[in-house]
């Protein structure tokens, strides 16, 4: 998609970058020529996302790491700046979420989802901003959040976690454009990753494709193509932006347009009002225009 020279000798730091999302947004920027450091808890899947990369032609690592251990991420953060020296842009994908009723949600559920989408995020900002980018004089830091904005019903915990995650980037867009970092959020829609196919009890995948007027899920590809447009020179401008992929998700939230049914009865309606004022001139001027 984009010109491979596009992110040439970039160092871009992402979350999650083992699996969907992640994994995507971390094989188009290392396409653009980025240097690709991808993060996670598990190994393996960071592994076989590195041996893509590299299958590809470009240059990738993968460091173990969860973001809701603030010495790990300063570890983590230091070693970067020690192999490559600079953090240009961060994505902070990782972040999730288990689907359940409010009234079933632990204390503990409810604290495990805003400790990793909340707490996690802040922690990678932090560290990032405060060791590489504020010394360096600038970078981007891209933020994963979930749409619908406005209420996600069997997702009160995350929607409350992304809700703050939209507004702590859009306060730390002000605070730190003195610095040169530039901070956006993006929404993401309904993507068909394998977490979304089976973190989930049957019917909340099918259900929410129903919700996008779009009709389709996004692509994974289409995910990777926003991250790496915002990590390129022609995202410079972008600030304390909440960026949404989602198919008019958020808009209207009731799926497809026209309802079933719905253009059946606008035209029964219209044939009705044709003949109305038929009628009408019918009875004014003894002329059917029928
Ligand atoms: C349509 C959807 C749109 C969105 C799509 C996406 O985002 S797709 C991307 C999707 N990808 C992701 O979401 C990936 C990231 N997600 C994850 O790693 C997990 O979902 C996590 C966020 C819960 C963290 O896990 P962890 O290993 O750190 O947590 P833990 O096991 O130690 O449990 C701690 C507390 O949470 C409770 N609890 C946990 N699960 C459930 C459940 N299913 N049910 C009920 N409760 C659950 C558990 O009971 C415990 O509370 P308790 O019993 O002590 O009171
Ligand atoms: N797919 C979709 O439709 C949507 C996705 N999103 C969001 O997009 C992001 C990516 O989602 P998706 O790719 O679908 O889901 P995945 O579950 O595949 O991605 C989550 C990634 O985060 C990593 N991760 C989870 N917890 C931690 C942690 N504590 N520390 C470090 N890494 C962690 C996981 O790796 P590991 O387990 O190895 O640590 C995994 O690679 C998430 O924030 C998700 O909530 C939002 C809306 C919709």
């Amino acid at each position: 998609m984009f010109a491979p020279d596009l992110l040439k000798g970039s160092i871009c730091v992402v979350t999650g970058a083992g699996t969907g999302l992640g994994r995507a947004a971390a094989l188009e920027l290392a396409r653009g020529g980025a240097i690709v450091v991808g993060c996670g808890r598990r190994e393996e899947p960071l592994a076989e996302t590195v041996a893509s990369i590299e299958d590809g032609g470009g240059t990738a690592v993968a460091l173990e790491l969860d973001i809701r251990e603030s010495d790990a991420v300063n570890e983590v953060v230091d070693r970067v700046l020690a192999d490559h020296g600079r953090i240009d842009t961060l994505v902070n994908n990782a972040g999730g979420q288990f689907a359940l009723p409010a009234e079933y949600i632990t204390p503990n559920g409810f604290r495990t989802v805003l400790e990793l989408n909340v707490l996690g995020t802040w922690l990678m900002t932090h560290a990032v901003a405060t060791k590489a980018m504020i010394p360096q004089g600038g970078g981007k830091i891209l933020n994963v959040t979930l749409s619908p904005h406005d209420g996600f019903p069997g997702l009160v915990h995350s929607s409350a976690a992304r809700a703050a995650v939209e507004n702590m980037t859009k306060t730390l867009s002000v605070e730190w454009a003195r610095f040169g970092i530039r901070l956006n959020a993006l929404a993401a829609g309904h993507f068909d990753t394998d977490a979304l196919a089976t973190r989930y009890v049957p019917g909340v995948k099918e259900d929410a494709l129903t919700r996008v007027p779009a009709g389709r899920w996004g692509t994974v590809e289409e995910w990777g193509w926003l991250v790496t447009y915002l990590a390129s020179p022609a995202g410079d401008y972008f600030s304390g932006s909440v960026l949404t992929l989602d198919g008019a998700r958020d808009v209207f939230g009731a799926g497809s347009y026209p309802p079933a049914g719905l253009l059946e009865a606008v035209e029964e309606a219209a044939i009705a009002t044709r003949q109305h004022r038929n009628d009408i001139r019918f009875v004014t001027t003894g002329v059917d225009r029928k």
